[in-house]
């Protein structure tokens, strides 16, 4: 059968060893254990990542007959001629100089570690125009002859070659700054470097690394570029940066950065002014969906990148497009505008994000079978509810505060006695109220109508404002110290009185609740007079825990808006935005638990793309260059370990009565300190080493914040008020769900406490990983280019830093050599077996699929088969996949014609039986005008 598979075929192909491999595999008695299938000859393998300058390279003159490189400027004319068009770059010469440290290719090696790429390597993935080999052997105009260039196998990776003195290579100056320049002469310790501002430098052999010639710049994917090292890959993203082209490919996954510029379009160049600016954002959603359309699996988009990296807006372009691929109907549109309440409620203006998203969130989109979206689900993560009470200076609380104070309309103004947001304490402390080119105003009245979309009744609305408003009285009560001991009592003046009617509770039990302690001793109640500090940190936790409730209580509402259509539910997207990593001089329990997040994620991401896809390589037994990355587990550790992890430990101290976050800190140190990512800090300090970096946490009331205690009397204050929403909210406050029996934690009288936030937050995460499980991940990584929040602004170590943890670097290692496409041998079968003429149900799927392969010629390069998947390397499907629909497109054509044939035939009978009935009718007519008088 083999034979008939491919007739033209001379040479065996390591598909056909392996086939015949397996088939002995099956033609043995079956007591004998079964050999391997023999793995493809390595026609199929690409060169490994790693090609710099060999150790020992010289640079030799153009006149030296060995490996004579065409240099650069020769290739720049000729390609850019080739080319035909002009990229208009805004990179001066300074900008081509990159001022930033690193650590050679790909952070690990120096130059004495790199190789030159050898000539007859196969290419690293067939591109779409410029191949590999052209790149190649237009550098190396004598390559076939050249003694000089040896394979890194056979070498040992001591590649020798003689290179054109007019080389491209970047070199670090004494200043840690690398400068691009071409060699001018070089000894065997130093080189004399012409830079690109034309003057010339000596520069030591080791600080040299390839550059790639000019008309690799601005690559759209960094896997085609032909040096790796980090001021090529740098340099590439900068170029592209400058041109407007804010994304950029890194194999599978796809690194944006963040122009800081919202461009604003004109109603009708709207559609297609965007889809000039977010080609490859498009391209990343629409192959998500096309993937889920063919595949079994549903997707899931993930985003990361530090905070004000541009992940929630990112996100709302893929949500936005994949909407437009489902179909303009009803649920499109709720899906939009809920995004946008939440944006609302759940984003404020923090030191590195004017629209920090301080919840994360899970968007799982719904699909039918003919994918078109059929609701939606929203989950999320803890919200950041300690920005209702505490902010830092020049930070915002939540957007929506700002929007309700300067944005609703007069007569809820009155009925709620809202002021200007300069009246409330807990608006003004931080001395930042607007943003700049943000109006509150306006984006109320569009808040407005997304709840009216959502269906949030006007009179729900309302209520929610009430709530809204109560919270800034609640911030303006204040209290007066009645004895020695500190002792206080509520000032009763407009803001006890206003948010009291507000939440629709007797204005002396809400005094009475900010004022004093119930203790239960024994049968007998004991009232206690709180202190100041205590009195405000009962007044702030009413406040933060209202507003939680609201935000649980809006995305509830929001949910059932786009409840899931369970008969028609399909496949779903999820996309995945949670708050960035944060990094300040000092940080608080929030960045601890955001921090966290990110680390989780950071692994979920690694072990993907690097670990179980390298593991399957193994399992399957295909021909493959192992790459290491940098794992974060020594990290999670520290977090989740049992019983002495940083959240464990934070619980156990949470419970001690006698807790300080002194104490928290030495007890950490104590069990800690052999972790090499913790580092106990005096004063009550202790840092913990991110995959992003070193983070010093402590003291800001962590223990307080991780108990997050209601007091009860709180939760009953709630349930007596006569509205509705507050009562929800005590109500959700006592369920089940939210307590834990624990009372060592009680503060009130009920004898039970909340889950520590701390656990509550780790089981959210796991939750979000678990549904993550189920898909299959794309990923978009997000670069902040400058800490200012400015556009056309890159500042390299930053953006260096970020490429360097996010692992970016890695991930284009692995993409180069890595098969990112990847299907069984039946699921291959069953979708391109149409495309055979001869396909007979009782063929094999591997044979089959060997004879699909061999009839589009696909390039054994460009694939592997494994014991039991195929895989490919990048856009290698495509050709199949334009194949089968265009034989679909070819089939439905073919039935449309017979169906139209077979619809006139039967047409056609009808009506000539039709005219039949008619003649006969007609006749009997006749014969009755004619007959039937005589015969009456
Ligand atoms: N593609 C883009 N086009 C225009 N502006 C953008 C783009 N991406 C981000 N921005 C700008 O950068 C700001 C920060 O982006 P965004 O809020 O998406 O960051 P983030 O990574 O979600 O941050 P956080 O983790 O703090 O929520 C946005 O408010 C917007 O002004």
């Amino acid at each position: 059968m083999l034979s008939t598979v491919s007739p033209m075929t001379v040479t065996r192909s390591s598909l056909e060893e392996m086939l015949e491999t397996i088939k002995r595999r099956d033609e043995q008695p079956k007591d004998i254990v079964p050999a391997l299938p023999v793995r493809p000859i390595s026609k199929a393998r690409l060169p490994s990542a790693r090609r710099s300058l060999p150790v020992d390279f010289k640079i030799g003159d153009s006149a030296t007959p060995t490996a004579t490189l065409v240099t650069p400027k020769y290739l720049i004319t000729t390609l850019k001629e080739k080319e035909g068009k002009k990229r208009d770059r805004h990179l001066n010469k300074e900008n081509n100089d990159l001022g930033f440290q690193c650590d050679g290719d790909f952070g690990s090696n120096k130059i004495t570690k790199v190789k030159v790429f050898p000539l007859h390597e196969s290419p690293p993935c067939a591109t779409n125009e410029e191949s590999w080999q052209n790149d190649y052997s237009d550098l190396y105009a004598t390559h076939s002859t050249s003694p000089s260039v040896t394979d890194e196998s056979t070498s040992g990776g001591n590649v020798n070659c003689v290179l054109n003195k007019e080389f491209q290579v970047w070199c670090q100056l004494s200043n840690g700054q690398w400068k691009s320049g071409k060699i001018e002469s070089a000894s065997i310790e130093d080189s004399l470097v012409m830079l690109s501002d034309g003057s010339v430098v000596t520069v030591p052999r080791g600080n040299i690394l390839p550059a790639n010639p000019d008309y690799l710049e601005g690559n759209d994917d960094l896997i085609r570029l032909s040096f790796l090292n980090e001021p090529s890959v740098l340099h590439n993203l900068q170029t592209r940066y400058y041109d407007d082209q804010i994304y950029t490919k890194a194999g599978r996954i796809l690194v944006a950065i963040n122009p800081f510029n919202d461009v604003h379009f004109h109603e009708n160049e709207f559609r297609t002014r965007k889809k000039l600016m977010y080609p490859l954002v498009h391209a990343i959603a629409e192959s998500t969906f096309n993937e889920m359309m063919r595949g079994e699996e549903n997707q899931s988009i993930i985003l990361s990148g530090q905070s004000g990296a541009g992940k929630t807006k990112t996100a709302s372009i893929v949500i936005e497009y994949l909407a437009s691929l489902g179909g303009h109907n009803d649920m499109q549109h709720k899906l939009l505008q809920a995004n946008l309440i939440l944006e609302a409620f759940g984003n404020a203006k923090t030191f590195m994000n004017h629209n920090s998203s301080r919840f994360g969130k899970l968007i799982e989109i719904h699909f039918n079978s003919t994918g078109e979206i059929c609701g939606a689900q929203i989950e999320t993560l803890l919200l950041e509810k300690s920005r209702v009470a505490h902010l830092s200076k020049g930070e915002r609380s939540y957007h929506i505060f700002y929007q309700l104070c300067s944005g609703a309309p007069s007569h809820l103004k009155e009925k709620f006695n809202l002021k200007s947001s300069r009246e409330f304490d807990y608006l003004k402390q931080s001395g930042c109220l607007t943003i700049d080119a943000v109006d509150d105003a306006q984006k109320f009245h569009t808040l407005v109508e997304a709840l009216d979309v959502v269906q949030i009744s006007r009179e729900d609305q309302e209520n929610a404002f009430a709530m809204l408003s109560a919270i800034l009285w609640l911030g303006n009560i204040s209290f007066q110290i009645i004895d020695s001991e500190n002792h206080v009592e509520v000032i009763a003046d407009e803001a006890v009185a206003s948010a009291s009617k507000l939440l629709g509770c007797d204005v002396h039990d809400l005094m009475l609740l900010l004022s004093t302690h119930h203790i239960q001793a024994g049968n007998n109640s004991v009232t206690q007079k709180l202190s100041s500090e205590q009195a405000i940190g009962m007044r702030n936790t009413l406040a933060k825990s209202i507003y939680a409730s609201l935000f649980d209580w809006l995305l509830e509402r929001i949910n059932m808006s786009l409840k899931i259509d369970q008969q028609k539910a399909w496949r779903s997207i999820s996309i995945v935005d949670i708050y960035g990593f944060e990094s300040f001089q000092r940080n608080s329990f929030e960045q601890f638990c955001i921090n966290y997040a990110n680390e989780r994620l950071q692994q979920y991401f690694k072990r993907h793309i690097f670990k179980l896809e390298q593991e399957e390589y193994n399992r399957e037994g295909i021909d493959w260059t192992r790459v290491d990355f940098n794992d974060n587990q020594e990290c999670l550790n520290l977090f989740e370990q049992k019983p002495y992890g940083l959240l464990l430990l934070l619980d156990e101290e949470s419970k001690s009565v006698h807790a300080t976050d002194l104490t928290l800190v030495n007890k950490l140190k104590h069990h800690l300190s052999s972790n090499p990512c913790f580092k106990g800090e005096k004063d009550g300090f202790f840092s913990v080493l991110h995959y992003a970096g070193e983070v010093l946490y402590g003291k800001s009331g962590f223990l307080e914040k991780n108990i997050d205690s209601m007091h009860s009397a709180a939760i009953q204050l709630l349930s007596s008020c006569t509205y509705e929403l507050p009562q929800l909210f005590a109500s959700n406050l006592l369920k089940p769900s939210q307590m834990h029996m624990s009372p060592l934690l009680s503060l009130g009288a009920t004898g039970f406490q909340k889950q520590s936030v701390g656990m509550k937050f780790k089981d959210q995460l796991f939750k979000l990983l678990q549904q993550l499980e189920t898909t299959k991940p794309h990923f978009i990584c997000c670069i902040k280019p400058n800490n200012k929040q400015l556009p056309n602004m890159f500042e390299k170590d930053l953006v260096l830093q970020q490429l360097r943890s996010s692992g970016v670097l890695e991930v284009v290692k692995i993409s180069r050599s890595g098969y990112p496409t990847q299907m069984t041998h039946q699921q291959f079968a069953r979708r391109y077996g149409l495309l055979r003429l001869d396909h007979e149900t009782s063929q094999k799927p591997l044979s089959l699929s060997v004879a699909i392969l061999d009839q589009f010629n696909i390039h054994p390069d460009t694939y592997q088969v494994g014991y039991t998947k195929l895989f490919f390397r990048s856009g290698q499907v495509a050709t199949l996949e334009d194949a089968r629909n265009r034989m679909l497109q070819g089939i439905v054509k073919v039935q449309k014609c017979i169906r139209g044939h077979l619809a006139r035939c039967h047409f056609l009978e009808l009506a000539k039986r039709i005219t039949s009935v008619q003649c006969k009718r007609d006749d009997l007519i006749l014969y009755y005008i004619h007959f039937l008088p005589s015969a009456v």
